[in-house]
């Protein structure tokens, strides 16, 4: 088995998938995707204008369609937006030829990489712990059950992540190199 052509980090706000995303890509030499950035970028706007003007529905329309665009990338780490499970019709193209990485993250953690934030206006509430919580609890069987792959955060550097997803990815590339050497002993 070799790589995958794209692989799909889902979970939590505040996992770390944006941080992570971009120096796994570097790591593996593919190019780098954060489907929020994009959606953001086409838009011309950013996220809480977003969901203020068109509403939740209104982003997640916006990001189903990026979503679908993505599944047809090569060579490309992706992190998704922590609703990006949220619809069904989702699922299909965050698995097409992907690996699909969960990165899990407590509430906790979540709560302490999110709090001095404003650009997630789902947070933007009196108690989003609670919030948080609540998420937790509808999101987190459907981030499990996409994962090829679950990856715990808490209490870890983005560079100790990175390094324990790349010892998980490794036997895929030997694999692919043990393949590789024997096709060419066999033509040999
Ligand atoms: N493993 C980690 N340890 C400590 N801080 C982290 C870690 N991963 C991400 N962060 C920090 O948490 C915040 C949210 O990270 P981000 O990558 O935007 O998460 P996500 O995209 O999953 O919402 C950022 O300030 C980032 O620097
Ligand atoms: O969990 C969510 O529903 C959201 C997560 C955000 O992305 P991050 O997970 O990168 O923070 C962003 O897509 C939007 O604010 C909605
Ligand atoms: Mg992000």
């Amino acid at each position: 088995m070799s790589l995958p052509e794209r692989i799909v980090l889902v979970g939590p706000m505040g996992a770390g998938k944006s941080t992570i995303g971009r120096l796994l890509a570097r790591e593996l030499g593919y190019h780098f995707i954060d489907s929020d950035r994009l959606i953001e970028e086409r838009c011309g706007a950013d996220i809480p204008w977003i969901f203020d003007v068109e509403g939740e529905d209104g982003f997640r329309t916006r990001e189903s369609n990026i979503l679908e665009e993505l599944s047809h990338e090569k060579g490309a780490v992706i992190a998704t937006g922590g609703g990006a499970v949220m619809r069904q019709a989702n699922h299909e193209c965050l698995r097409r030829n992907a690996l699909i990485v969960y990165l899990k993250t407590s509430v906790e953690q979540q709560y302490d990489r999110t709090r001095r934030d404003r650009n997630r206006p789902l947070l933007q509430h009196d108690d989003p712990k609670s919030i948080l919580d609540d998420l937790f609890a509808h999101r987190d069987p459907l981030y499990s059950q996409l994962a090829d792959i679950v990856m715990m955060t808490d209490r870890k550097s983005p560079r100790l992540v990175v390094r324990q997803l790349m010892n998980r990815l490794k036997p895929r590339t030997h694999r692919k190199r043990r393949h590789l050497r024997k096709e060419g002993q066999n033509h040999a």
